[in-house]
């Protein structure tokens, strides 16, 4: 492969022929050949709004002529577009600060620039990557910057509308079962009733729930690092950088981006990311539980609880014919795992750094991101391949509800909790309805025990 020579202050450095990076994201290349994780297409996009919201701050302040100012931005809007998608090489496991991912950005805008201007890639470029693209900032300031933009770009349009979808799915179940009656079940063992429809409810309520807080958490993250430079103090950035950029970035995106109020804190901690992370976490234990519940009630189809009826969507097994699987409540529940680890990751990572740098930067936004992501599929996956398609089983659960020990409960405010006890050991010792025991023990006559144990009285008026 033909390569061109590139330098920097370490000198020169074989980098290929055509590429439009230069010799830092070479020297990281080379240097940081770590996992198979690379660093997300998000964070490259989010630096791309960044370096271009500075690039516009840069010319309004006179630091940057509108030549080299209208170039930068014009390559940041073909990033976005996509069109430069593999010249951004590196891995997440590099300096904890994430220098190499904005020297990767600077190099790209400056070598891309060159082309544009009618120059070849042989660094008579017209845009230095540190001097001009890289003006006013640091990667200790930009970094973190956009870590809070990738992370609101993905939550809101890939998490958000999903999350949505479920809830709307759930909603709609919920009233479709509003009249099925069923047992309730705690602890695993009977318990009295409700109907389907209140059950779902409560998995819908949970879904909102975690939309809620994951809507408080994008509010910890539109302040940005913007402005403080190296250590915070916001050495070579001119007075009102970091506010006017956030300005800048606000006005284009739509969101409503500030610059931090204390920019060492922006530099040196993560509390925000560890915060949206543990709302991603409500969300996957929400996840967790409802996809447990599902496979639970769907389990059999002849041994099992068989209450609902899931969508046969493939076969699952290789070697019992005709078996069908909870396959898409698997894949829900392991993602459900990951996104607990990855929380636990990010909080660990989120601790450490020395004074006044937090350098583990790459790892906390990779595992949100992967969290953000996986969430949004899985929950995509799991509305349409499942819960979508969920039906009752109507004779299991109307068995179930007539054999349930628990509707004694009922008998309790006429009879006292102790002599139901007793008509329900006895039902079950002897293998008899609850109707049959309380007869037999003279307790309830089989007139009285109709009256007051009706299951359609026993849930209610909740939802
Ligand atoms: O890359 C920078 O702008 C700063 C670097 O992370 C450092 O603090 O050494």
């Amino acid at each position: 492969m033909a390569n061109r020579t590139e330098h920097d202050t370490m000198g020169a450095i074989q980098v290929p022929a055509d590429a439009l990076w230069g010799a830092q994201t070479e020297r990281s290349r080379q240097n940081f050949t770590i996992g198979r994780e690379f660093m997300p297409q998000a964070m490259i996009h989010a630096f791309a709004r960044l370096k271009k919201a500075c690039a516009a701050v840069n010319r309004q302040m006179t630091l940057l002529d509108d030549h080299r100012a209208d170039l930068i931005i014009r390559v940041c809007d073909e990033i976005l577009n996509g069109d430069h998608d593999s010249q951004f090489p590196l891995h997440v496991w590099q300096t904890g600060s994430g220098t190499q991912t904005n020297m990767n950005l600077n190099e790209v805008i400056a070598n891309r620039a060159a082309l544009l201007d009618g120059k070849k890639l042989d660094e008579t470029r017209p845009i230095h990557p540190n001097d001009h693209v890289n003006k006013s900032q640091s990667s200790n300031d930009t970094f973190p910057a956009a870590m809070h933009i990738a992370a609101v770009f993905q939550i809101h349009d890939t998490l958000l509308p999903e999350v949505d979808r479920m809830r709307l799915t759930l909603e709609k179940k919920s009233r479709e079962f509003s009249q099925i009656i069923k047992i309730g079940r705690t602890h695993l063992q009977d318990a009295t009733p409700l109907t389907l429809g209140q059950e779902i409810s409560g998995w819908e309520a949970m879904i909102q729930s975690s939309r809620e807080q994951i809507l408080q958490s994008l509010e910890t993250l539109y302040p940005l690092a913007i402005g403080g430079t190296a250590v915070g103090t916001g050495l070579n950035a001119p007075q009102g950088f970091g506010k006017a950029v956030a300005q800048e970035l606000a006005r284009s995106t739509g969101h409503p981006f500030t610059q931090m109020e204390n920019t060492f804190h922006g530099l040196t901690g993560h509390d925000q990311i560890v915060f949206t992370s543990g709302a991603l976490k409500g969300l996957a234990a929400n996840l967790m539980k409802i996809a447990n519940d599902v496979r639970w009630l769907a389990s059999g189809p002849r041994c099992g609880i068989g209450e609902l009826n899931i969508p046969a969507n493939e076969p699952g097994s290789s070697i019992m014919p005709g078996k069908i699987n909870p396959t898409q409540t698997e894949a829900a529940t392991m993602v459900a795992c990951q996104v607990m680890g990855n929380d636990a990751a990010i909080g660990f990572a989120a601790s450490q750094g020395n004074f006044e740098l937090n350098v583990f930067k790459p790892v906390i936004i990779h595992n949100l991101l992967q969290s953000v992501t996986l969430l949004a599929d899985t929950i995509a996956s799991f509305t349409s391949h499942c819960l979508a398609g969920i039906t009752p089983n109507i004779p299991v659960i109307e068995r179930h509800l007539k054999n349930s020990l628990m509707l004694v409960t009922a008998l309790a405010p006429h009879i006292g909790y102790d002599n139901a006890a007793r008509i329900a050991k006895k039902a079950l010792a002897d293998g008899m309805t609850l109707k049959e025991a309380a007869a037999k023990l003279d307790l309830v006559q089989p007139g009285q025990f109709d009256e007051w144990v009706n299951p359609e009285t026993m849930i209610l008026g909740r939802k």
